[in-house]
């Protein structure tokens, strides 16, 4: 075979196909922004939706890289310019999916993974419905998910007694969700993670070169 021959995973091979909203919710210190990180590691070509909000920035947290961190009233405008895909107000702070950057990457066939809350997801189940697949993570208990939280280091004894009350409601959205994972242990959460991913992009109707596929194919015949 020549070294251009296209191999059969090749871009030229795959089957067209349309990106999928790939969206992760939990409460406060289920392992979200870990499992998201361990993806995206593993699948360069998934893309992040990175959110703005306006909450202060924790120690290590980079703009643009975790969150674009901006004021009220920068908030304020993006919402009424009609320039977030959802938004929602979350423990005091608000925090929104800019549109742009999700619909430019699944326009071009890219996947979008998103960290959001219930009320994110309510709303991008509305809007985007067949392009959407949620996944909701539970801690494996109430003192694990504060010795997470704890252990994490990066909010005040308040802040963390604050996202263990929340904990509670969040939680009682799990049912909305199209899959439910446990996490125990990171990598068991990650291997699960990435099945649904590898799944749902299987899905007949996300494959939209297929039937372009099948023609080609039937004509070899
Ligand atoms: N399966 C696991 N076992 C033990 N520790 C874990 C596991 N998953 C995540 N952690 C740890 O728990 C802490 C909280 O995880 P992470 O920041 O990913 O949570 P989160 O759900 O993204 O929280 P938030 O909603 O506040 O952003 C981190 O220190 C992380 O390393
Ligand atoms: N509805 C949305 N929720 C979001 C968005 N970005 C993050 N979040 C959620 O907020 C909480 C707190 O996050 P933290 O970084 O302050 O710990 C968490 O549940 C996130 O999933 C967003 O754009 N929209």
């Amino acid at each position: 075979m020549s070294s251009t021959a296209p191999t059969p995973d090749s871009t030229a091979d795959r089957i067209r196909r349309r990106g999928l909203m790939l969206v992760l919710s939990s409460p406060s210190g289920a392992g979200k922004t870990t499992i998201s990180r361990r993806l995206l590691e593993q699948n360069p070509d998934v893309a992040m939706s990175v959110s703005v909000t306006t909450r202060q920035k924790r120690p290590g947290e980079v703009h643009g890289r975790d969150y674009f961190f901006i004021d009220p009233t920068e908030f304020n405008l993006m919402v009424n310019r009609g320039q977030l895909l959802e938004y929602a107000k979350v423990f005091d702070n608000y925090y929104g999916t800019p549109r742009e950057a999700v619909e430019q990457s699944l326009r071009g066939g890219h996947d979008v993974l998103f960290d959001i809350d219930w009320q994110g997801t309510q709303q991008l189940r509305e809007t985007a419905r067949t392009d959407l697949v949620s996944v909701f993570i539970l801690p494996p208990s109430a003192h694990e998910l504060e010795r997470r939280l704890t252990t994490r280091a990066q909010d005040s004894a308040e802040e963390i007694a604050r996202r263990m009350a929340k904990a509670n409601d969040e939680m009682s959205h799990w049912s909305e969700y199209d899959y439910v994972i446990v996490n125990h242990d990171i990598d068991d959460s990650v291997v699960a993670v990435q099945g649904i991913l590898d799944t749902e992009r299987l899905k007949r109707e996300r494959q939209v070169g297929l039937s372009e596929f099948v023609r080609g194919l039937q004509a070899g015949f």
